[in-house]
C-alpha cells in the first residue's frame, strides 16, 4: 500500500482534489472530518473544550459552537495552541488506527490523507509521499471568503495560523498548482495518478 499525503493551507483546494479522487475510487481519509467526529456530543474531548473555553463555545443542545469557538482560537495563537493540546492527540490517534485498517485489509493500493496540517502536527512520517495544493495569497483569500463569507481580515487571521505556503514546499514531493480553473487541476492530477498507480489498482 502507498499513502499520498495530500496538505495545502486552508481553502487551497484539497478537498476539491480528494473529491476528484474518491470519484475516480481512491479511498481518502479526511481529518478535517475525524477532527468533527471528536467533538460531536458525548466525546471527551468536547468535555474538556467546555471546561477550557466556557459554555460560550456551545450551542444550546450542548453540542459544539464551531463558529464562536472558531472565532476565540483564530484570535489568539496561545488558544489556538490550548485548542490542539485536546483535539490533535485525538485526530491523529483515530487517523493511525484508520491508516493500520486498511493495512490490515492488505489492498495493493493507494490511500490518501487530505490533512490541511499534515506538517504542523507532524504526520509527514505516516505518508509516502507528500503533495502540496498551491495557491497565491490574494486567490486563497477571495475563494475563502466567498466559500465561508469572511471578512479580508478573518480570513487572513486563519491563513495566518498555518504555516505558510513557501515554507510547506520545503516538504512537498509535489505541488499541484490550483490557481487556474478546476480542468487544468485535474490535469496535474491525472499526470501524477499515471507515475503512482504503476503497480497499485484503484480502491
Ligand atoms: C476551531 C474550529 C471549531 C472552527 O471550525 P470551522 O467549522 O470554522 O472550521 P473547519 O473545522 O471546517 O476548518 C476549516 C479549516 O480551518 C483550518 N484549521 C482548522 N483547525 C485549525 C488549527 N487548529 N490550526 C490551523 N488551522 C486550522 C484548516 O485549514 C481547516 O481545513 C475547528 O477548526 C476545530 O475544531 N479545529 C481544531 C481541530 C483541527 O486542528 N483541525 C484540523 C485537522 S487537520
Ligand atoms: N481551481 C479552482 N477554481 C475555482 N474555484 C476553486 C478551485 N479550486 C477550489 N475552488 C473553490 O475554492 C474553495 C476552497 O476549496 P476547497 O474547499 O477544496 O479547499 P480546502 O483546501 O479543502 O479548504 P479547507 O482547508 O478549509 O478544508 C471552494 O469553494 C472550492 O469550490
Amino acid at each position: 500500500m502507498k499513502i499520498i499525503g495530500l496538505t495545502g493551507g486552508i481553502a487551497s483546494g484539497k478537498s476539491t482534489v480528494s473529491n476528484y479522487l474518491e470519484a475516480l475510487g481512491f479511498p481518502v481519509i479526511d481529518a478535517d472530518l475525524i477532527a468533527r467526529e471528536i467533538v460531536e456530543i458525548g466525546q471527551p474531548a468536547l468535555e474538556e473544550i467546555a471546561l477550557t473555553f466556557g459554555k460560550q463555545v456551545l450551542n444550546e443542545d450542548g453540542g459544539l459552537n464551531r463558529k464562536a469557538l472558531g472565532e476565540i482560537v483564530f484570535s489568539s495563537e496561545y488558544l489556538l495552541k490550548k485548542l490542539n493540546r485536546i483535539t490533535h492527540p485525538r485526530i491523529i490517534n483515530e487517523i493511525t488506527n484508520r491508516i493500520e485498517l486498511y493495512r490490515i485489509k492488505g489492498k495493493n493500493s493507494i490511500l490518501f490523507l487530505d490533512a490541511a496540517l499534515l506538517i504542523e502536527m507532524n504526520m509527514r512520517k505516516l505518508v509516502d509521499e507528500v503533495w502540496l495544493v498551491k495557491v497565491d495569497q490574494e486567490t486563497q483569500i477571495r475563494r475563502l471568503m466567498n466559500r465561508d463569507g469572511f471578512s479580508v481580515t478573518e480570513a487572513k487571521k486563519r491563513i495566518n495560523a498555518q504555516m505558510s505556503m513557501n515554507e510547506k514546499e520545503k516538504y512537498a514531493d509535489v505541488i499541484l498548482d490550483n490557481n487556474k480553473g478546476m480542468d487544468e487541476l485535474y490535469m496535474q492530477i491525472q499526470m501524477q495518478l499515471a507515475r503512482v498507480t504503476g503497480n497499485f489498482s484503484e480502491g
